[in-house]
């Protein structure tokens, strides 16, 4: 594709601001190393004070063979002497994520995206479950990655870069997918990664405490969620928005003067309401209010938070044109989501255990009061905090722990470049009664060893990860696997009588 017609492709006001000469482009990358000859390569600015700055590697791009650049307005990159057409935009994130939008061109026409602090993965991963009963050719992207998985998939994060996504979304269209689910990280939303999107409907799930080492406050965090509605959901797109959020009134304000239609979910009064939850055995029995009608339904999901989650993929599947009675003959079939409140067995003595992702304050909570009502006895909790990540958080989600199990075990979750002590610390100091273990594994088989008959353990932090961050290592590591490992002792020392806890080498909580 020529530069120019590249570039006549953007929308008027985000063109960028010069251009040097025209040329053919062969494709797009904002990372040197991925350039091939005739590239375009996106030299962008850093994120983060301790980002790198995509200026330093122009001359990498160039020696592989860069076809042009774009950089950010400015910056004087004469030194690199390019003989390419150079173009300067004062908003390079966003023009190559334009620019990525319109060279890829392909996206599934019913495509919505999910923000909020907590549930994208789940209401992603039910949604796409409702096309897929419904009939369609449908695939969900968020942190569990690409699914169905396909070649070429993105990898690690929530929101991919711009270039990754819109290639991703080509393929999906090339490959005949209709629907798509895909989260939106703050992040994400934050670096232009998904604009030149073009969602029908848009879900805004919850907002508290997370990620405030990149955002610094929470009005930053919020504002970079609302792009999603100020900024990317056109004009007459459905907003999903969760009634019980402190913040329903001021995103619906938004959300009514960009025209989208809204559809109101939650236990609050709303358009999809959860009037009452009762949990089960193996989920829960809801009675609904759905646009006034009452509905009485029941879920195969444990946790109260997914009824919520529920109502949220519902109004993103109304918003794609599905009849509401269509999507309700779904939901009884809709499946967990790996790592959620998923059930992992069950102790020599009874006790059961969980594994789930909660890693912000609210979601300890969310996961707590959700499982309380499926234990007859004590319920006990497994929690660490992440290194390299909003400190903030550490001492909130150990004084949840603390305050509403019966016991918390604290202990390591990816401490990365710090000292996992010093976390740990940060945590104890709003957890007085807490366990403190030093090494995951440990915390985790004491607590499996802890548990009698009718309690409940919830093993929080990985969910479905299969990792242990230390320095740049990733370790491999997998909550459920541990825990298997630990229930499976418990059996072994009931038949053999030996004390698995001090083959552990655990004690005193130390
Ligand atoms: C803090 C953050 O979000 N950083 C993202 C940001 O990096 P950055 O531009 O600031 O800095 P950098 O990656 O050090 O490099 C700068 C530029 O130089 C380029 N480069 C670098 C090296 C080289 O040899 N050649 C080269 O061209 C890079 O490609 C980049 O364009 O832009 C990059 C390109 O899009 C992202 O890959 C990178 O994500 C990093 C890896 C990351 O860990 N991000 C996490 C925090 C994240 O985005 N998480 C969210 C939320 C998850 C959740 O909800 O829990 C997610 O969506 O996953
Ligand atoms: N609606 C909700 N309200 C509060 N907590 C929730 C909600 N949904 C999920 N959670 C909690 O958050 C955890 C993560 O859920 P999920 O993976 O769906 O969220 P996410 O937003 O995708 O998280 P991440 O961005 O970190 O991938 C769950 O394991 C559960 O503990």
């Amino acid at each position: 594709m020529r530069l120019d017609d590249l570039l006549s492709q953007l929308p008027e006001n985000y063109r960028p601001i010069e251009n040097h000469g025209n040329g053919d482009i062969t494709g797009l990358s904002l990372d040197s190393r991925k350039i091939k000859p005739g590239y375009l390569f996106a030299a962008l600015p850093p994120s983060t004070d301790s980002g790198l700055d995509g200026c330093d590697f122009i001359s990498q791009a160039l020696k592989a063979g860069a076809g042009a650049l774009l950089v950010p307005a400015g910056k004087d990159i004469s030194d690199c002497e390019p003989q390419v057409p150079v173009i300067t935009s004062p908003n390079p994130r966003q023009v190559i994520a334009l620019m990525a939008a319109a060279f890829s061109a392909q996206q599934p026409e019913n495509l919505v995206a999910i923000t909020g602090t907590n549930g994208k993965t789940s209401v992603a991963t039910f949604t796409r479950q409702i096309w897929e009963k419904l009939g369609h050719k449908a695939a969900s992207l968020g942190t569990l990655g690409l699914y169905p998985p396909q070649p070429n998939a993105p990898a690690a994060l929530t929101t991919p870069d711009s270039i990754e996504l819109f290639t991703c979304l080509k393929g999906l269209s090339e490959q005949d997918f209709t629907h798509l689910a895909l989260e939106a990280s703050s992040h994400g939303l934050d670096q232009y990664r998904l604009d030149g999107l073009k969602p029908k409907a848009a879900a805004f799930t919850n907002l508290s405490q997370d990620h405030l080492d990149y955002h610094k406050d929470m009005e930053s965090y919020l504002q970079a969620k609302l792009r999603l509605f100020e900024n990317l959901l056109p004009e007459g797109g459905t907003a999903v928005l969760n009634a019980d959020m402190l913040e329903f009134d001021q995103i619906r304000s938004i959300c009514e003067k960009r025209k989208h239609k809204i559809i109101s979910y939650g236990h609050n009064i709303s358009d999809l309401q959860v009037v009452e939850q009762r949990p089960t055995t193996d989920g829960q029995e809801l009675k609904l209010s759905l646009f006034g009608k009452t509905t009485h339904l029941k879920l195969t999901l444990t946790g109260s938070f997914q009824a919520g989650n529920i109502m949220a993929s519902v109004g993103l599947a109304l918003g794609c044109g599905a009849s509401l009675p269509a999507i309700v003959d779904t939901l009884p079939k809709l499946s967990g989501v790996p790592g959620r409140a998923e059930k992992v067995g069950t102790s020599a003595k009874g006790g059961t255990v969980y594994v789930d992702f909660a890693h912000t304050p609210d979601a300890v909570e969310a996961i707590i009061n959700a499982l309380r009502p499926h234990t007859r006895k004590k319920l006990s909790i497994v929690v660490g905090c992440g290194g390299d990540r909003d400190p903030g958080k550490r001492p909130l989600m150990g004084g949840i722990a603390d305050k509403l199990a019966d016991r918390a075990y604290i202990t390591d979750d990816n401490p990365r470049s710090e000292d996992p002590a010093s976390i740990r610390a940060q945590a104890m100091s709003a957890a007085p009664n807490a366990i403190e273990v030093n090494d995951r594994r440990k915390a985790i088989f004491k607590a499996v060893s802890d548990l009698n008959d009718g309690d409940l353990l919830i093993i929080a932090g990985k969910g479905h990860e299969s990792g242990q961050i230390i320095g740049d290592k990733v370790l491999p590591f997998d909550d459920r696997d541990v825990a298997r490992e630990a229930i499976a002792a418990t059996l072994q020392e009931e038949n053999s009588g030996t004390d698995i806890k001090n083959e552990t080498g655990v004690t005193n909580g130390t």
